[in-house]
């Protein structure tokens, strides 16, 4: 479908230009151009390549996007791509950033700042010019300045400095005698100018990262539903609350903290094994900050020496990716007894150590232990062994019952970082135990929890020096390690008991490698490690693989957030569109949305979201609304053909015209909606 040449006349086409002062009427803008149907409307491609955003359109262009024009019997637009390169000729627009246009920028470069103008490709070459002062240095290049651009040397002959450029160092040469040899000041070859494109487009996944995960149907535009997933479960986990009337003796307020959720699925009445008292953990909420943090609560506890504070403050002042943090502590009376509170950063959906590997059943039971300290003929581990498998290469992967040994690893290497940590401070963890290690971020992470409660529970006023026991509780931070790894390499706590030690460590030699049997004696021993830093060569090359997945995992990771920065930036314009577009009235104006600016940017609204087929489907395409709005965000000199809602006209503009439009607009409210709240107060 052509439109008709001779109906564009050119008083109407000097008025697409949009030359003249709003607000104008829409009827003054438009072409007439008439059209018979809806999917009429469409972007000018052709004239970007090199009619500037002022010219007058060619009707020839603009029936270029009448469907079916072509041939192709579809919309022309959902075939349209962005050409970069079309940009170098016209005059860049004036980019500005979404702070200038009233909100706060999450990112930290407005399309604008990022992108290049193409008229003057971001040259590394770059320097400042002398004009600016710096002085030049001895032999050293600097820029003239000048309009040629040319590199000026520098030269010290007899006291007196000479300056040349490169141009003039043959003359130079020749005119002192010197010997014409290759000169040091040769300006180095200029790297190749990039071209930036226009308007932000999100780039593909990065191939490395592609090549990692790679599961076929990974969404493009969003984040991996895997990740989506694990995220939105911590978002509901943080801000879930309990209904009071089924915890009726929940205090409301505990010191600063308020909205507590309970973690346990009943208080812990009976004294925790580990410190010897009663114990329950709450999520709660500071009521100042808003952040949610897990207040340990040791029941019955009175504390009567303010000296202990000396420990606290180092405990709060260490920080360690594998430590959870601890912020503070305090007794309070709130839940109608004298408890001491330590209050702690919270990890939304944390699991302990024993949750996870000893279920409740297992961790009185055996867990398999039998079996496994007992092989019969048939057992894997046993049959290994009978074939002669040299041990050190030997790496159990978790298919015999037992945890892969790179579990084990990834729980040493990361354990050992918090206690090297802990014990460079001159404190011990003291809490080295499967209820005090928390499991986090989808099981990879693991935190020692609770440090401090000891040092608080069993403070000796007396003592000359608090720290002087330290040396010992270090010892046994060591021992308790090698107990764990015992307890996780066999699958049971029975295996700690003092009469199945040595068959567990049977076990551990049968089924691990050489290094880990070596490690875990060694720990329990005390032989070869004295300190947490023996543990370090005895790790080994096994740092590298830690390395490598935690630096693979940060590549996915940051790929998953370049894909959802795009969003948050064409989530905030499109706020803002519509805080304009359809508005029912603006200082009691309700014609405002349907004039001038707002006019034009409700036909841009029709045009992203609300285009038909030609048989009159809704036309849904993803990939049309990203790239349109990405052009508007940026200002973009394209060109666009916006449809009025009777079809009877076509009114051709650029982005850059509408990212006016926009601004102007969206300042209006803003003003509006400040002025109004200063006159009621
Ligand atoms: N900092 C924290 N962030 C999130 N959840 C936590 C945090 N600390 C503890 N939890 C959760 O609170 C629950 C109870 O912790 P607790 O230390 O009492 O474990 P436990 O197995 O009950 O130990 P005990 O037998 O000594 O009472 C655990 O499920 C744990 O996941």
């Amino acid at each position: 479908m052509m439109a008709d040449p001779k109906t564009t006349n050119s008083a109407a086409t000097h008025h697409i230009c949009f030359s003249q002062p709003y607000p104008l009427q829409w009827e003054e803008h438009q072409t007439t151009v008439p059209v018979r149907r809806r999917e009429l409307v469409g972007e000018e491609r052709s004239m970007s390549c090199g009619v500037r955003a002022q010219g007058v359109p060619s009707v020839n262009s603009i029936a270029e996007f009448i469907p079916g024009s072509g041939g192709s019997g579809g919309l022309a637009h959902s075939a349209s791509t962005p050409s970069f390169h079309s940009f170098s000729g016209v005059g860049s627009p004036s980019l500005s950033t979404p702070a200038s246009l009233g909100f706060t920028p999450m990112t930290r470069s407005s399309p604008a700042a990022s992108v290049a103008s193409p008229q003057r490709p971001i040259s590394p070459q770059d320097s400042p010019s002398r004009g600016r002062g710096s002085p030049p240095n001895a032999g050293g290049q600097e820029d003239n300045g000048s309009a040629s651009n040319l590199p000026t040397y520098q030269e010290n002959v007899g006291g007196t400095t000479y300056f040349f450029t490169a141009q003039d160092q043959a003359p130079f040469a020749g005119a002192t005698g010197a010997t014409a040899s290759p000169s040091p000041f040769t300006a180095a070859p200029q790297p190749p100018t990039l071209v930036f494109p226009p308007y932000h487009v999100l780039p593909p996944t990065p191939a490395h990262v592609h090549h990692l995960r790679a599961p076929a149907n990974a969404p493009h535009f969003f984040m991996g539903d895997e990740l989506r997933q694990h995220l939105l479960e911590k978002h509901a986990l943080t801000l879930a609350h309990v209904d009071p009337e089924q915890f009726p003796d929940l205090p409301t307020e505990v010191d600063m903290y308020h909205e507590l959720v309970p973690l346990e699925s009943q208080h812990n009445v009976n004294k925790s094994s580990i410190f010897g008292y009663a114990t329950s953990v709450y999520k709660a909420t500071n009521v100042k900050t808003g952040l949610r943090y897990c207040l340990y609560r040791i029941h019955g506890y009175r504390l009567n020496n303010v000296k202990v504070t000396q420990l606290v403050d180092m405990w709060k002042k260490l920080q360690h990716s594998s430590v959870t943090q601890l912020r503070e502590v305090f007794t309070t009376k709130a839940f109608s007894d004298n408890s001491i509170v330590f209050v702690y950063d919270y990890h939304a959906g944390a699991e302990t150590l024993a949750a996870r590997h000893f279920s409740s059943s297992s961790v009185l039971g055996t867990n398999g232990w039998e079996t496994l300290a007992n092989p019969q003929p048939g057992n894997g581990a046993s049959e290994s062994s009978a074939r002669g498998i040299h041990k050190a290469h030997r790496q159990n992967s978790g298919s015999n019952g037992l945890l892969p040994e790179s579990t084990l690893w990834n729980y040493i290497i990361q354990l050992t970082g918090a206690l090297r940590t802990i014990h460079t401070q001159g404190l011990a963890c003291r809490t080295l135990d499967p209820t005090k290690i928390l499991l986090t971020d989808n099981k990879s992470r693991i935190r020692v929890n609770c440090c401090g409660i000891h040092d608080v529970l069993n403070f000796d006023p007396n003592a000359a020096n608090p720290l002087a026991n330290m040396p010992q509780y270090q010892q046994d931070d060591l021992m308790n390690l090698g107990n764990l790894m015992v307890a996780l390499a066999c699958n049971s706590y029975m295996a700690l008991q003092r009469d199945s030690i040595q068959t567990a460590i049977e076990l551990i030699n049968r089924s691990y490698s050489r290094d880990l049997s070596m490690l875990v004696v060694c720990l329990l021993t005390s032989q070869r490690i004295k300190s947490i830093n023996d543990v370090m060569p005895m790790i080994g090359a096994r740092f590298y693989t830690a390395l490598e997945t935690a630096t693979q995992r940060a590549d996915v990771y940051e790929s998953e957030i370049s894909k959802e920065v795009h969003n948050g930036r064409l989530y905030r314009l499109l706020t803002k569109l519509n805080t304009i577009v359809d508005r029912h009235q603006l200082h009691m104006d309700t014609s405002w949305s349907e004039t001038g600016d707002r006019y034009m940017l409700k036909l841009f609204r029709d045009y992203v979201f609300h285009q038909s087929t030609e048989d009159g489907r809704p036309w849904l395409d993803l990939a049309h609304v990203v790239l349109v709005l990405n052009k508007l965000d940026a200002g973009s000199p394209d060109k666009i053909c916006l449809m009025s809602h009777d079809e009877q006209n076509i009114l051709v503009t650029s982005y850059s015209e509408l990212k006016r439009c926009f601004e102007r607009s969206f300042a209006e409210l803003l003003q509006a909606a400040s002025s109004h709240k200063t006159s009621l107060s």
